[in-house]
């Protein structure tokens, strides 16, 4: 029997980000090892014209959730969704729903935030510094707490080569900022992003390590843990390979690869691609969360999940494992075929730029235009290039991580433990890993039917006889323009193919 599971069997547990990718795979493991568990509250907004219990019933009806479904079958009645905007300065949580959270909660697990780099410093500040200080208040006013987990990224002191399992601090206290974030007005805010952004790429890292520190700062009394995942990706194992639903980290990507819009991307091949697969990061922080509630550690500990120390894979290795898996799994109707080149200079992505990726937006959107239709491909190719831009800084950099914290937790499971929860990426087959993303990709987030890939490879078919085409018209007009305006290129060919009345 899992110790672990065990221990989650008969608690209470809170998960904000409950609906996102991350606490989607943390609840559906909880419920298929501890389906005894009492309750798990989960602090959820409307969204899009869905009401709380839609939105739940859609989680719970994904295939995600079959197989935790058949382990524990009233799993309808063992999630509670609170309403909750993290957004608001009080949560939005009503009375008696905190008298209940308050009373009960054995176990935070606090996955929530804004993962998007280009977020207004205001709203990355609220959600992923001002929320987790709220709910760190709430959880010193729970008796029954047994432990807090914080997911922050590895990425939080992205900034710095070498990072170890510490909090860093950074140059304005996050008090200093949340408070100023209420008065500056956004103009103001805008401006000075950039200086208090500092070395830190983005809004998002910048704001996961203020995070960091007000977990540190107002975490004081309780029993704190922060789990730091890199860039996390589909599932590697459970509760089945390929699992992915949204477009984050490199699935958007490999999409847009994969449909034919990216043919090249300004990365360095031998940069360490540091992917770790979701169910990863959910079986080590199940794991943090009985290790930190049993053995109640003196400091808050905080423990690396990441790939790069252990089994390093680079993004060349990942773009050419891509690239194979779609001659075997097509995606359908790609715009052009599947062929990217990586390329870490400059001028030669300005280049690529230039001749694959807007002049066939406008080639196309030419033709759309000719043929009646509304132009939309140059759009589509900006929004594209604009996200890459926003994404290159991870794509031409490596980090190391020290996971001294996450080994010897590793080191106190049972191999009952190491089984159930494992979160050792030695083991992972990064090649074999890749392609179920790629297929992953494919069926859950495109939706595609793998009866439609015979189909999908004669489409490349024809779009490769349109490339030879319009690469051979494009050679013959170049030639004919060459000899009909210069002497010297008439000379040459005269000297190469003598005319056959001389
Ligand atoms: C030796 C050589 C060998 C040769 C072989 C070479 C072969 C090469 C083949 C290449 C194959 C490619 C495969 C590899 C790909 C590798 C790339 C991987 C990059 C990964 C980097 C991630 C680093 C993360 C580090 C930090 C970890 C975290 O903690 S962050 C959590 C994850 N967060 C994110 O991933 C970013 C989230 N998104 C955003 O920040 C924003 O959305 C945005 C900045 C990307 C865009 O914002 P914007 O305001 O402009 O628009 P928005 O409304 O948000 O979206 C616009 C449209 O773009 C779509 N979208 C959103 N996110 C992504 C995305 N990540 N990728 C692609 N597209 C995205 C979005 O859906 C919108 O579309 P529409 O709905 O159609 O409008
Ligand atoms: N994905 C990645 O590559 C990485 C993620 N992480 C960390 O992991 C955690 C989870 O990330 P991930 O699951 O990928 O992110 P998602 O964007 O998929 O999920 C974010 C979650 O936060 C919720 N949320 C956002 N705003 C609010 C709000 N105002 N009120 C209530 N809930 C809100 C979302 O709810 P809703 O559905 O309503 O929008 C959603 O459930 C984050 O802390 C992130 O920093 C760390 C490293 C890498």
């Amino acid at each position: 029997m899992s110790t672990i599971a065990a221990f989650y069997g008969g608690k209470s547990i809170l998960i904000t980000g409950a609906t996102g990718f991350l606490g989607k795979v943390l609840m559906e493991k909880l419920f298929r090892t501890s389906p005894d568990l009492k309750v798990i509250y989960i602090l959820v907004r409307p969204k899009a014209g869905q009401t709380l219990q839609q939105r739940v019933v859609q989680i719970l009806n994904s295939k995600l959730f079959e197989k935790a479904k058949e382990v524990c079958p009233n799993v309808h009645e063992k999630i509670r969704a609170v309403y909750a905007d993290l957004n608001q300065n009080d949560l939005a949580i009503s009375k008696g729903d905190m008298q209940e959270l308050l009373s009960c909660t054995n176990i935070v697990f606090h996955c929530a935030a804004t993962v998007r780099f280009n977020d207004h410093l205001r709203h990355a500040v609220q959600l992923n510094v001002t929320a987790t200080q709220k709910l760190l208040l709430m959880a010193s006013q729970m008796p029954k707490l047994e432990a807090f987990i914080h997911i922050s990224t590895a990425f939080s002191n992205c900034n710095l080569k070498h990072i170890d399992e510490v909090i860093y601090p950074c140059p304005v206290e996050p008090k200093k900022i949340i408070d100023s974030m209420e008065w500056l007005d956004d103009a103001i805010i805008d401006e000075i992003t950039p200086k208090l952004i500092g070395d830190q790429p983005n809004t998002y890292t910048y704001t996961k390590a203020l995070g960091e520190m007000v977990v540190q700062q107002e975490g004081g009394n309780l029993n704190v843990a922060i789990v730091r995942p890199s860039i996390v990706g589909a599932t590697w194992q459970e509760p089945f390979p390929g699992w992915v639903d949204n477009l984050n980290g490199p699935s958007g990507l490999i999409i847009a690869t994969g449909k034919g819009f990216l043919r090249a991307l300004r990365a360095t091949p031998m940069a360490v691609a540091d992917v770790i697969p979701v169910d990863i990061v959910v079986n080590l922080t199940l794991a943090v969360g009985w290790y930190t509630a049993v053995q109640r550690p003196k400091s808050t500990l905080i423990y690396h999940c990441t790939s790069g120390n252990l089994n390093p894979c680079y993004w060349g290795k990942m773009g050419f494992q891509v690239l194979a898996t779609f001659e075997k799994i097509p995606f359908e109707r790609a715009f052009r075929r599947p062929n990217a080149d990586l390329t870490s200079n400059t001028f030669t992505t300005q280049y690529w730029n230039a001749v694959s990726h807007w002049a066939p937006a406008i080639i196309y959107d030419f033709y759309l235009r000719l043929t009646g239709r509304k132009p939309r491909m140059t759009k589509l190719m900006n929004r594209l290039l604009r996200t890459v831009s926003m994404l290159e800084y991870f794509i031409n950099r490596s980090w190391e991580w020290s996971t001294c914290n996450t080994e010897m937790l590793m080191s106190k499971l049972s191999p009952e433990d190491q089984r159930v929860f494992n979160f050792d990426v030695r083991q992972l087959n990064w090649l074999e890993y890749i392609e179920n993303y790629v297929l992953g990709i494919k069926k859950y987030l495109l939706k595609e039917d793998m009866a439609g890939i015979p189909e999908a490879k004669q489409h490349l078919k024809r779009l490769r006889n349109i490339h030879y085409l319009f690469n051979t018209a494009l050679f013959l007009i170049a030639w004919r323009l060459l000899m009909a305006r210069s002497q010297m290129a008439r000379n040459v060919w005269f000297f190469i193919c003598p005319p056959y009345n001389l």
